[in-house]
């Protein structure tokens, strides 16, 4: 188990983290999320004994990393996967850190298969991809066969099969009763992966709880309820309003509908003499709920790119080069095709699942989903058709 006590770290003025206090159990993957700059890199850094804390302490089976008897063989990490000797092979690299740590040399080649790197394992290592670097820098971690794992974006820079792959290791992992604590942007991943949640925003903990708790906790899920017309929209407003749900208004007609459970909304509409033309369980993801929580402690902004005097003007009588249909504007990127065929109203989005031989769920949704009250506004607007192609031929003020 990594326990954290009060651990805080300021770098001159900069407090990078804050009082932060959380366990990673074992058995069970814990995910480590926050906006760019929150503190992760920073708190693994400590874990690992490779920054010292301000105040505050951490250990790993209740000893500072520094003390543990031969640590590598208890805890491994990918930290910077580009901390390597790129004059080394991958090989080579393996086995200078088995040597360190008395780990014999087969084990070397047993990491190379498990992460897919056998066939280059004599290539030096500075001519590797990103996905191959990634791979490396896990065997490293793997080396030692440790009880605790420290993965800091492991998934970055894979292709999907890797990121599969990446997915049921550190499930299995941590089904092997290890500790497991890995940090990631990708929301859809984590919420395959991940059991726990430990979420923190400029450094301070915002959240440590279940990945099932915290979708509940920070978003509200509802329900789409469509009728075939205003009248009817109307009357079972009324009818839903008076049993004691909360009602408003989507975009695109339907009504959105918290406070009342799937079967108690259709009963309603039945006994208000209203026909439904849908009626549709919206339940939240986990980047939904991630944002909403994090989004007053996001650092990192971008603004709109006005292109402010890009645009060159036309010489008179020349004309604009014509858009490639499905390619968009010769010479600039094509912007996201309007959807073709579309829905006329947003589907909702169902909880990703995990597929494949790990195909167990991580994060089912919470039991009953429309018992939470309206927020004050919509965790997210229905999704709006996607824009239609800008006529870049234009003047950008007439845009
Ligand atoms: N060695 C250092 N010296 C000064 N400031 C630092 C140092 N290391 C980190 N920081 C600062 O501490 C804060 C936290 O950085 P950290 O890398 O831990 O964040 P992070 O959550 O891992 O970010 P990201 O998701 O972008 O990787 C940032 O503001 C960063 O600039």
């Amino acid at each position: 188990m990594i326990e954290a006590v009060g651990l805080t770290k300021r770098y001159g003025a900069k407090t990078a983290v804050h009082n932060l206090s959380f366990q990673v159990r074992p058995g069970t993957v814990t995910g480590f999320l926050g906006p760019n700059g929150s503190g992760k890199s920073t708190t693994m850094r400590m874990i690992l004994g490779l920054d010292n804390p301000t105040s505050g302490h951490v250990t790993i089976g209740g000893h500072p990393y520094r003390k543990l008897p031969n640590a590598p063989r208890q805890v491994g990490a990918l930290l910077d996967a580009k901390a390597v000797h790129g004059g080394r092979s991958a090989r080579s690299h393996l086995l200078c850190l088995a040597q360190l740590s008395g780990i014999p040399e087969r084990r070397v080649d047993e990491v190379l298969g498990v992460v897919g790197l056998q066939d280059v394992a004599r290539k030096r290592s500075k001519g590797f991809s990103l996905g191959m670097g990634q791979r490396l820098g896990i065997a490293a971690a793997l080396l030692g066969d440790p009880q605790v794992l420290l993965f800091d974006e492991p998934v970055n820079g894979l292709d999907p099969e890797g990121i599969l792959w990446v997915r049921n290791l550190m499930k299995s992992l941590a089904a092997e009763g290890r500790t497991v604590f890995v940090s990631s942007h990708l929301m859809s991943e984590m919420a395959l992966t991940a059991e726990h949640l430990i979420v923190i925003g400029r450094g301070q903990l915002l959240a440590d709880m279940s990945v099932r708790d915290f979708i509940a906790a920070n978003s509200a899920d509802f329900a789409r309820a469509r009728t075939p017309d205003a009248e009817q929209r109307e009357k079972l407003t009324a009818a839903l309003t008076e049993a004691g749900g909360q009602v408003l208004p989507e975009p695109d007609g339907a009504l959105r509908v918290t406070g009342l459970p799937l079967p108690r909304i259709s009963d309603l509409a039945h006994e208000a003499d209203v026909r439904l033309w849908e009626l549709s369980p919206h339940q939240a993801s986990l980047e939904e709920a991630y944002m909403r929580m994090t989004q007053a402690a996001v650092d990192y902004r971008s603004t709109t790119d006005q292109r402010e005097g890009l645009m060159q003007p036309l010489p008179p009588g020349v004309q604009p080069p014509m858009p490639v249909p499905g390619q968009g504007q010769p010479g600039w990127y094509a912007p996201p095709p309007p959807q073709q065929g579309g829905q006329p109203f947003a589907m909702p989005q169902p909880m990703p699942q995990a597929t494949g031989p790990y195909g167990a769920p991580a994060a089912p949704s919470p039991g009953n989903p429309y018992a939470a009250p309206a927020p004050a506004e919509p965790a997210t607007p229905a999704p709006a058709p996607a824009p239609a192609p800008a006529d870049l031929t234009k003047p950008e003020d007439a845009r």
